[in-house]
This record gives C-alpha cells, structure tokens and sequence, in this order.
C-alpha cells in the first residue's frame, strides 16, 4: 500500500524508537521529565517564544490555545475552511464556550481588512472579539503558504485592537522549508502557535504550543484540567526531540515529491490538479474521469494506493517520509492506468 492519505500516517524512525527507549524520564506533572522539558525548551527556542508546553494532538493545543486565550462568550474570528472550524468537532464551542467568525479566504489567507471589520466594536449587544486565529500551511487550500505580509498586516490588526492571534501552525515546519523563510520569523507576528511534531516530521505523537511564560502557565493549568497531565512523559517525548533536530530538512523532499506528482498527474487526461502544490498537499479533482471521490478512492484501493475524499469531487494526497520517489512512479503509471 502506498499511504498517502495523510503525513499523520509516518511512523517513527529507528532513532526515534531508540531515544524512547534510552530516555531520561520523571514524573511531569511535578516537572521533573528532563525530555520533555528539553523539547519543550527547544520549541520556545525555535519558535522565539518565552515558553512551550507538550501537548498529545495538535486539535489539543489549538483547542487548550482557545481556553486559555479566551472568555466565556467571546467571538473567536477565522477562515472558513480553517481546521480549527471544519475539523475540531466545535470543541471550542463545546469546552470554551466561544463563536466562530468564519470569514471567507483567498487559499486560505483573510483580507486584513475584512479582519479589521469583523473585530466586534464595544456595544451590549455585541460578544467581545477574544482571538483571531490563522493557519500555515492552510490544509484545505492544498498546503498554501500564507503570505508574511498577510501575516504582518493582520498582526498590526490584532495589537490595534488589542486582540491575540493564534497560528495553527500544524504544518508551519513545511511553510518555512518551502519558503526558506524560518519558523521564528512566522511566529513573530503571532502571540501563540501550535505546530505538530506528529505530521511531516514523523514523531508517533504529540503537538507543541509556544507562547508567552504567563500564557503558557495558564495552558498547562488547562491541560491539567483536561485530563492531560502526563507522567514520565519522556518516553514520546524523546521522538519530538528528534523530529525538531533530524527531520526538519527532509521535508524539502516531501515538497519535491508533492510537485513531481502533480506535473505526473497534470499528464493524466480528465485528472485535474486543483491547487498550488507548494508543499506536501495535492488535491485532485476526479469529475471529468466520470468518478465521485469515494469511487475514485476505491478503485485507487484496489491498485494499492491510499488517498482521503476532501470534497464530493476531489481528493487529497500527503505527500510525507514513507513514501519515495519510486512509489510516486508507481502511483502515476497505476492512475494513468485508470483512466485508460
Ligand atoms: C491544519 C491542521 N491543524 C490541526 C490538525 C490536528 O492535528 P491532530 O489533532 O490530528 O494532531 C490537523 C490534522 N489534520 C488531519 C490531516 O490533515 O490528515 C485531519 C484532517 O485532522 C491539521 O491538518
């Protein structure tokens, strides 16, 4: 089976096993798993945050980001298609207490000013704005970078009006391989960012949040809260550890891959490649081949190929370090053979 279902499939590498095996632990709820705070030191490093808190999912720190950032009743402002929205079962309705203000975007990215419009004036009528969130890469525009200057302008936006912004940075190690521009630049104009070492970057598990020392205080409290206070945390730990200092550069190869198996499938006739592919996201629509994306699926099973339905018409592959440059051969001459 070639998986490209999603980069949540890799599995961890040797070296990830073994630094589980050899890793130093304690109890972290008192603070005293030394890998884990090594990880957590390492991701406030590379984010330039104050502090970082381990989280087991990415969903998790969004969501804990949400509670810790916001009140009861407050109005929380982002795209349409933004995973924390479409993806999050309304956790942040449903634990926080707060709406969403979805706005429409351009691959992902929001005007800056439809952003400053929808920051909720002081009326009795009206919730308070608690948060903007955003998301880089944006996983339902097909792994688009959102542009920095987007980025700046609505970081201006939010310290105006003195509203934080969350980056739901899932992918924001691919956004910042495949623009070259580095993962500390990103996160300046952001007050928080969840990135997840479990994606791209191949850990078994786990999330970081990186904030200010007080934000991050009040998050650990909430993950405590929610059931998330783990013991000799260490053992997963270890895995993130390695994906932040050896599977970082890698990713650029994901990209390549991603991009080769676009322009393969742009040669497929009736295939038609939908987005941008800037990183390791293909979306494929299947309409003109006769197919819905669940038949499209199906029939790809059964050639040994793994891909999710993103839509009635379209599907999506992830490129991620399981798959090679010989498989993304094998994929191609096996969907040529499809529409054959
Ligand atoms: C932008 C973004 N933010 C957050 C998350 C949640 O991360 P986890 O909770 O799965 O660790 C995801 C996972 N995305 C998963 C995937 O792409 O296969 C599915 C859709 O949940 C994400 O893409």
């Amino acid at each position: 089976m070639i998986d490209l279902r999603s980069d949540t499939v890799t599995k961890p590498t040797t070296a990830m096993r073994e630094a589980s095996y050899k890793a130093l632990v304690g109890d972290d709820v008192y603070g005293e798993d030394p890998t884990v705070n090594k990880l957590e030191e390492k991701a406030a490093e590379l984010t330039g945050k104050e502090a970082a808190l381990f989280v087991p999912s990415g969903t998790q720190g969004n969501q804990i980001a949400v509670l810790t950032h916001c009140q009861l009743g407050n109005e929380v402002i982002l795209e349409e298609n933004a995973h924390i929205y479409l993806y999050e079962g309304a956790a942040m309705s449903a634990f926080a207490g707060v709406q969403p203000r979805p706005l429409k975007g351009i691959r992902g990215a929001l005007n800056p000013e439809d952003v400053r419009n929808a920051v909720r004036p002081d009326d009795l009528h009206f919730p308070e704005t608690g948060l903007i969130c955003l998301e880089n890469t944006h996983n339902k525009a097909g792994g688009a970078i959102i542009p920095l200057e987007n980025m700046k302008a609505i970081h201006e936006i939010g310290q105006e009006h003195m509203v934080p912004i969350h980056l739901d940075g899932a992918r924001l190690f691919n956004a910042a391989v495949a623009s070259g521009i580095p993962v500390k630049e990103w996160s300046s104009y952001v007050d928080t960012v969840q990135f997840c070492l479990s994606k791209g970057l191949g850990a078994p598990v786990g999330s970081m949040i990186a904030g200010s020392k007080e934000f991050i205080r009040q998050a650990r409290k909430w993950r405590k809260r929610l059931g998330g206070g783990m013991r000799q945390v260490g053992v997963i730990a270890a895995p993130g550890l390695i994906a932040l200092t050896e599977m970082v550069d890698r990713l650029a190869e994901d990209h390549e891959h991603a991009k080769m198996l676009a322009d393969g499938i742009k040669n497929i006739k009736g295939l038609e490649v939908e987005n941008e592919v800037e990183t390791n996201i293909i979306l494929i629509n299947v309409e003109r081949i006769g197919h819905t994306a669940d038949s499209y699926l199906e029939a790809l099973k059964k050639e040994g190929i793994l891909g999710v339905a993103f839509g009635e018409k379209t599907i999506r592959f992830v490129t991620n370090f399981g798959v090679m440059k010989k498989d993304i051969e094998q994929v191609l001459e096996r969907m040529q053979k499809l529409v054959l």
